[in-house]
């Protein structure tokens, strides 16, 4: 993490992820890795992630919004923030859990919440406050990410709204970025979300971002990642399982 204000001096950018509980992550994984080989996976894919994601100099602060304590202290051990998922309705299907977790607490960081400073001057008022705070809410599973992707990303979305970066599948969001607006989040995260995000309006950003669209959610994610160059903490859980290191790149 670097500068944590924008060019012109008075943005705040915030990286927001959500992680769900561990028992349940990556089921489609199960066919070829264990479940605790799917754990470490995922806590390692969400480290470099966080990691990628707060070398970038723009970026205040990447906080981490999950029910599992375990994601959540692997998240502050990281250096990343951690937003407790709040209590849902039983009756929510997964994909509205998702987006009901990424909303609450893109609410927080934006307008701040009982003894929570949202980190700017609310001078203005809390919409005006609320403005200066961008957010970037990113898939947990980037392990291929490079800083620079998601820095150029960010450069390049629009002002005044949301914009997204779809998936390599071309079908799912990989980040969905709100920049300087007074609007909310609107997160419609899950099945063919890239196509409902830019119905609602946010604009496709245009970019050669491999790692950035790599989201790992089958076992043929993995190999693609690993032969792009996966971060650190994934190269070491790969090897353990006996994947070669040949592939294995920084994510400068
Ligand atoms: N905090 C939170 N995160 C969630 C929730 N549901 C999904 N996520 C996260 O959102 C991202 C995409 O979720 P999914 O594709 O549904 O789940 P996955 O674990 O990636 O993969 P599968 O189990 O194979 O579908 C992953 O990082 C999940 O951990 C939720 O209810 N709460
Ligand atoms: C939730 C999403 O991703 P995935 O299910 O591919 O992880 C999405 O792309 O909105």
């Amino acid at each position: 993490m670097g500068a944590s204000r924008d060019d012109d001096g008075d943005r705040v950018v915030r990286v927001l992820i959500a992680v769900k509980d561990l028992t349940a992550a990556k089921s489609r994984l199960a066919a070829e890795f264990s479940a605790p080989d799917r754990t470490r996976l995922v806590l390692a894919m969400l480290s470099d992630t966080v990691a990628a994601a707060d070398a970038v100099s723009v970026v205040d602060s990447v906080t981490v919004v999950t029910p599992d304590p375990l994601v959540a202290e692997t998240a502050r051990r990281i250096g990343a923030l951690v937003f407790d998922e709040p209590v849902r309705d039983p009756a929510l299907q997964p994909d509205q859990r998702l987006n009901h977790a990424f909303a609450a607490a893109a609410h927080v960081l934006r307008h701040g919440d009982a003894g929570v400073d949202v980190g700017v001057d609310v001078g203005g008022g809390e919409t005006v406050a609320a403005r200066r705070v961008d957010i970037i809410a990113l898939q947990a599973d980037l392990p291929a990410m490079r800083s620079a992707e998601l820095a150029q990303a960010y450069a390049g979305s629009r002002r005044g709204g949301r914009s997204l970066v779809v998936d390599h599948h071309g079908t799912g969001t990989a980040a969905l970025i709100l920049k300087d607006s007074p609007d909310e989040l609107a997160p419609l995260f899950g099945r063919d979300s890239a196509r409902r995000h830019t119905v609602s309006g946010a604009r496709e950003l245009d970019g050669t971002w491999p790692g950035l669209r790599l989201d790992v959610d089958t076992a043929d994610d993995v190999r693609r990642a690993h032969r792009l160059g996966v971060g650190p903490a994934t190269a070491a859980v790969l090897h353990s399982l006996g994947w070669s290191d040949e592939a294995s790149a920084t994510t400068a």
